[in-house]
């Protein structure tokens, strides 16, 4: 059975004076999904995210939110409280706690005691801020505003969160944290639609990726489709002695393309079109054939190589 959309999207276009931003995009994201959204600067994510979470009207076009129609006016507030929003410039305000802060916008969401203070303790534990309760927020690193303004995005537990380049500014040890808070929150069952130039984080933690170039969405496709379409897959299989017994029993076997010994060393690269299961009848072949083994290392190509070979140039 197909698997319920959270978006959807059906000729959507925002055209700005003569500017089209975003053009006739047709866009599914099924729910529980992590949909990174890629594309170069002024491609039109940030617009895109901005009508989904009714921050812009659509010039043309509908937006269906688990199969309900999306509209910019007061007439569907339920539907509304479905989705978390967190725009790139993410403003906090610095004279508050973050206890209070979090506390100020459940207040919005009319979240009411005990519930709102379980709450808050809940968001504080899943962002990793409980030990700051009481702090400032002016007080706070980069990274500890940027969880903080997740925690802010999520207290009224949508079912759908949409993040404009979250992890932009952050270093190695924040984008981390914040990918665990990703994962934690997908596994939880949330819609979560992600822009990032990041292209590293998005495949540690995507299962769909879409590519937008000039207001079009020009790829949309689950992050194993991308691979199986995409990425080479190369095999370095090192042995004990001289290559060529291996390379004369690697001549004779299926689901290789080409294999180059690499100069100065007792290592063969396999360029291998299999799956995990012939890649494993690789690996026992050799060792059946009394070839003294000491490295079998599969490695495939990235997303930031995958994109590039599409031609479209992402800046990681
Ligand atoms: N309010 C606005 N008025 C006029 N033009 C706008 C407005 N907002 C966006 N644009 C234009 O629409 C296009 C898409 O911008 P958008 O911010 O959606 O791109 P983006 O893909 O998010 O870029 P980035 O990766 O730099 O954040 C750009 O050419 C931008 O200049």
């Amino acid at each position: 059975m197909a698997k319920e959309l959270a978006i959807e999207t059906r000729g959507l276009t925002k055209q700005f004076d003569r500017h089209i931003a975003v053009h006739d995009l047709d866009l599914q994201v099924a729910a529980g999904e992590v949909y990174g959204l890629i594309g170069p600067n002024g491609a039109g994510k940030t617009t895109l995210l901005r009508m989904l979470a009714t921050a812009e009207e659509p010039s043309t076009g509908e937006i269906y939110i688990h199969g309900e129609r999306l509209l910019r006016d007061r007439t569907n507030p339920t539907l509304k409280q479905y989705i978390g929003y967190l725009p790139d410039d993410f403003p906090l305000y610095d004279d508050l706690t973050v206890q209070d802060y979090l506390d100020y916008f459940a207040g919005l969401y009319y979240l009411r005691e005990p519930k709102r203070s379980q709450r808050i303790y809940e968001v504080l534990e899943l962002v990793d801020l409980s030990h700051k309760r009481h702090s400032l927020i002016a007080t706070l690193s980069r990274g500890m505003k940027q969880r903080l303004s997740l925690g802010r995005t999520v207290i009224h537990q949508p079912l759908l969160l949409l993040l404009d380049e979250p992890v932009s500014g952050l270093d190695p040890i924040a984008r981390q944290q914040f990918r665990d808070i990703i994962k934690t929150l997908r596994e939880a069952g949330m819609t979560i639609l992600i822009s990032s130039h990041v292209l590293s984080d998005l495949e540690d933690f995507c299962t769909s990726i879409g590519i937008m170039e000039l207001g079009y969405l020009v790829e949309s496709a689950s992050l194993a489709e991308l691979y199986q379409r995409l990425s080479n897959q190369q095999i370095f299989i090192s042995t004990l002695g001289s290559v060529n017994p291996l390379v004369t029993h690697l001549k004779n076997c299926a689901n290789i393309e080409e294999w180059e010994v690499i100069p100065g060393s007792q290592q063969v690269r396999v360029q291998f079109t299999g799956d995990l299961e012939t890649q494993a009848l690789l690996l026992r072949s050799l060792i059946d054939a009394g070839l003294p083994i000491t490295q079998f290392y599969p490695t495939q190509d990235n997303l930031e190589s995958i994109f590039l070979k599409l031609g479209h140039k992402q800046a990681s």
